[in-house]
């Protein structure tokens, strides 16, 4: 009996938490006790037989900065996957709702910054590539624990719209030009979205670029023009996202690096 496949006999379905267009997210509980979150992934909307490869793989990545993969359910359609339960959802709505007491509070917005960071520097260590970092594929949690979550699913959509760069549904704005060129993903462009991250974080949730379509994006990219410094965002904070945001991979910094150098400004 496969460890990572989990009897849904054992699930309680609780209350909708988000529906996305992968599939539905309940809260539940597992063995009664346990509670846990379950995406009901929508059927043909991913590989499925690709994704329970994976998913092996995904139950071993342990860090207090990553969501938890515990298992999936394989047997039915649609398949279930399921992982520990964050209760204040996602960062980006989390930011957004906690606008007026989270802005110029830069401990805190900071603290959440080097959370994600060590999530990254984990997925880094063990070669894995997220693929979709960003504010809205965060999870909240308790006593303010920030976590990583959907890292590597984005390999599993079937959706064009959604892979491939000149896609609608492509996440233009947290890509870097090698991706928006060539789809070349990497640590380095992660890395690149972690910057996009931490600008999404000291703007408690705003649009990068505003109301800019993709294609305007895609050309101030290419030309090197990246996001203007957060509104009272100290200038030290704002020089690390430029480091993020250099045009050549080779030149950003590694999660490994970035945890140094956030740790510093932590001293300030
Ligand atoms: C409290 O509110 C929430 C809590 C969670 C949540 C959404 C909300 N609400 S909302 C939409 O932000 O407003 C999604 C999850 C989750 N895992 C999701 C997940 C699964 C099950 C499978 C593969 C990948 C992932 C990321 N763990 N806890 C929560």
């Amino acid at each position: 009996h496969d460890k990572w496949e989990i009897d849904p006999s054992e699930l309680t379905l609780l209350e909708e938490l988000g529906s996305g267009q992968f599939g539905v997210v309940r809260r539940g509980k597992w063995r009664a006790k346990m509670e846990v979150a379950i995406k009901m992934m929508k059927e043909g909307t991913m590989s499925e037989d690709d994704f329970i490869d994976e998913a092996k793989v995904m139950t071993k990545l342990q860090h207090q900065n990553l969501v938890q993969l515990y298992g999936v359910c394989t047997k039915h359609r649609p398949i279930f996957i399921v992982t520990e339960y964050l209760k204040h959802g996602s960062l980006l709505m989390y930011l957004r709702k906690h606008e007026t007491t989270l802005t110029g509070n830069y401990g805190m917005l900071l603290d959440t910054c080097i959370q994600v960071c060590k999530g990254m520097a984990y997925l880094e260590r063990h070669n894995y590539i997220h693929r979709d970092l960003a504010a809205r594929n965060c999870l909240v949690g308790v006593e303010n624990v920030v976590k990583v979550a959907d890292f590597g699913l984005a390999r599993y959509v079937l959706d064009d719209e959604y892979t491939s760069s000149g896609g609608a549904k492509f996440p233009i704005k947290w890509a870097p030009p090698e991706v928006l060129h060539y789809t070349r993903f990497s640590s380095k462009s992660d890395v690149w979205a972690y910057g996009v991250l931490m600008w999404e974080v000291f703007t408690c949730g705003k649009m990068p670029y505003g109301r800019l379509k993709n294609a305007e994006v895609v050309e101030r990219v290419q030309r090197g023009i990246v996001l203007e410094r957060p509104p009272r965002c100290p200038e030290k904070i704002y020089a690390v996202m430029q480091m993020c945001w250099a045009h050549n991979a080779d030149d950003r910094p590694s999660f490994r690096g970035l945890k140094d150098e956030l740790k510093l400004l932590e001293l300030d």
